[in-house]
């Protein structure tokens, strides 16, 4: 598992840290990992040696500049020719400073040095940034995206929100990113995520206090006997002072929650899931919906609803019936809403879902309808795109559009579960999954090519089989997203265009890559 933890957490964790060691000693340990990755960069890339190579550093205000500094000294030591452009003179990191230019380092205020340098040491801010970058950092930042170097952010790209992942203005964009101790929220949810290149976790020893790893990977159990408590209101995206707020599935996680069937088990004792959707008008969905179940785990699937005949023709496996979900028999999980439309028929099917009395999955047309009651049962799993969701925060009186939704996924992701009261998936270019408690989960597989007419009906299909064959909401939504992102980059090719369809015939090939060990993308 991955695990980034909040900026509150990480100053907490460093603060107790500080406390016990020498001054100055973690922010050595912090130049000192950047340095040596910097250095590594420089000698696989151009110019190939750390010696005579061009390297400038952007200081900011901060002990992110400090950071930069340092590292910039390191290298000017080995030889690097070493600029500093000093964003704010008079408040830059004193000590870091002077050491660069004990090294042989110099000060520069000319922007041709971001064009032509070979590398660039983004130190402008790091988890002390707020809001949109200032205007003095602009011209280096555009100068160093027009030049040839490698770019390495410290900690963070500055202009990426650390907590959020919002990018509020202008932002780096780095090719690699050093970020120490865990990883902070905002490089792993886009847009932050997207700037970040390249993340590599360096081990500062917060690990001494708190029993974690480089990755933050053992901070979850915490220390101190505070878990989960909440710095903030309850309307905000609590940040959990001894655990991670947010993670990410990697391919041994997604192993371990898949179902597998035993030697005892039958076609019903797998699962078996219900699909609820499609309609006279849009019979696809429902194809969709159901072939991605059928790959699902689930030992059946039952298909009730307007399109029967067009998914029996496409599916011969579905047991299918033309009416609503009361007259479907036993299922273990319902999926409903994919289009079925939002006439009195489609509000009958939600409604007999819902009170089903299993967990069910609410997508698209249900949205919409599940909308106007504000609520669902405590084992539902809603999966909005952000046009959905917005609908659906209108239904518990929240106002935002999609740019809002699509600019800060964490926050009204937390705010949907926690207004609707079970778990949400919302869709788009980092998938959340989330409930109102605990960590969101963001799925690492995804790719654009995702983003193609039919393509959430498959992922319906899929994570209601998966919870259908046990799985919790959570663990449903977020191994779906895994299979269906993974399903979708090896459907593509990486830049071959698909169609939803291919997305489901290479569902058994993901399930494949995620069940063995190194095979999957993460
Ligand atoms: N804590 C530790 O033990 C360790 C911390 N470490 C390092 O320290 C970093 C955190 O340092 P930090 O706390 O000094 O904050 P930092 O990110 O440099 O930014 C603050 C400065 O930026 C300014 N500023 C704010 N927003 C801005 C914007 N949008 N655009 C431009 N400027 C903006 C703000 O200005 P002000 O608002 O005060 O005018 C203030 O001066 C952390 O990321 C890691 O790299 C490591 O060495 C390991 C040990
Ligand atoms: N830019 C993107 N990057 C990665 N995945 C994306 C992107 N845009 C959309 N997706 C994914 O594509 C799928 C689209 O689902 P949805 O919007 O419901 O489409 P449809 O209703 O046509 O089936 C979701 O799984 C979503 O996460
Ligand atoms: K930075």
């Amino acid at each position: 598992m991955r695990r980034a933890h909040a900026v509150e957490w990480v100053r907490a964790a460093e603060g107790e840290l500080i406390a016990r060691l020498p001054e100055g000693t973690l922010m050595q340990r912090a130049a000192a990992g950047l340095a040596a990755t910097c250095a590594e960069l420089l000698r696989e890339g151009v110019p190939g040696r750390v010696y005579a190579s061009r390297v400038l550093v952007l200081a900011g205000s901060g002990d992110n500049g400090g950071d930069a500094l340092y590292a910039g000294a390191r290298l000017a030591r080995r030889g690097a020719r070493v600029r500093a452009a000093l964003l704010a003179p008079a408040r830059v990191h004193a000590g870091g400073l002077a050491a660069l230019l004990a090294a042989g380092g110099r000060v520069t205020d000319d922007l041709a040095e971001a064009e032509r340098a070979d590398l660039v040491l983004d130190g402008i801010v790091g988890i002390g940034g707020r809001g949109p970058l200032r205007d003095t950092a602009l011209p280096w930042v555009d100068a160093a995206g027009r030049g040839a170097a490698t770019v390495v952010a410290v900690d963070l790209p500055s202009g990426v929100d650390p907590d959020s992942g919002a990018v509020p203005g202008a932002a780096v964009h780095a090719d690699v990113t050093v970020t120490f101790g865990t990883h902070k929220p905002g490089l792993l949810v886009d847009p932050g995520a997207s700037y970040a290149g390249v993340v590599r976790p360096v081990d500062i020893g917060l690990g001494e206090v708190r029993g974690a790893g480089a990755d933050g990977e053992a901070l979850s159990t915490g220390a101190s006997g505070a878990a989960g408590r909440s710095l903030r209101g309850a309307d905000t995206t609590p940040l959990l002072l001894d655990g991670h707020v947010v993670e990410a599935l990697q391919q041994e996680d997604v192993a371990a929650l898949l179902p597998a069937p035993d030697a005892e088990s039958d076609k019903y004792r797998r699962g078996v899931v219900g699909i609820a959707a499609g309609s006279a008008r849009y019979p696809g969905a429902a194809v969709l919906a159901v072939g991605a179940a059928l790959h699902g785990g689930v030992g059946a699937v039952r298909y009730a609803g307007a399109a029967a005949r067009e998914v029996v023709r496409a599916h011969p496996e579905a047991l299918v019936g033309e009416g609503g979900p009361k007259d479907a028999g036993r299922v273990q999980a319902w999926v409903v809403g994919p289009g079925l439309s939002q006439d009195a028929e489609a509000e009958r099917a939600v409604e007999e879902a819902l009170d089903a009395g299993v967990p069910v999955l609410v997508d698209a047309d249900g949205l919409r309808l599940l909308a106007r009651r504000g609520a669902a049962p405590a084992d539902a799993l809603l999966t909005p795109h952000a046009g959905e969701a917005v609908a659906l925060l209108a239904g518990i009186g929240v106002t935002a559009t999609s740019a809002q939704v699509e600019a800060e996924r964490l926050r009204f992701a937390r705010e949907l579960a926690r207004g609707y009261g079970c778990t949400v998936l919302l869709k788009g270019s980092t998938t959340v999954v989330t409930g109102p408690h605990g960590p969101a989960r963001v799925n690492p597989t995804g790719t654009a090519q995702l983003a193609t007419a039919g393509s959430g009906d498959v992922l319906s299909g899929l994570a209601g089989a998966l919870l259908a064959a046990g799985l919790t909401p959570l663990d449903a939504g977020s191994v779906a997203a895994y299979l269906h992102g993974l399903a979708g980059r090896l459907a593509s090719g990486g830049d071959v265009p698909v169609a939803a369809g291919a997305i489901t015939a290479a569902l058994p090939e993901a399930w494949r890559r995620s069940c063995h060990s190194g095979g999957a993308t993460g």
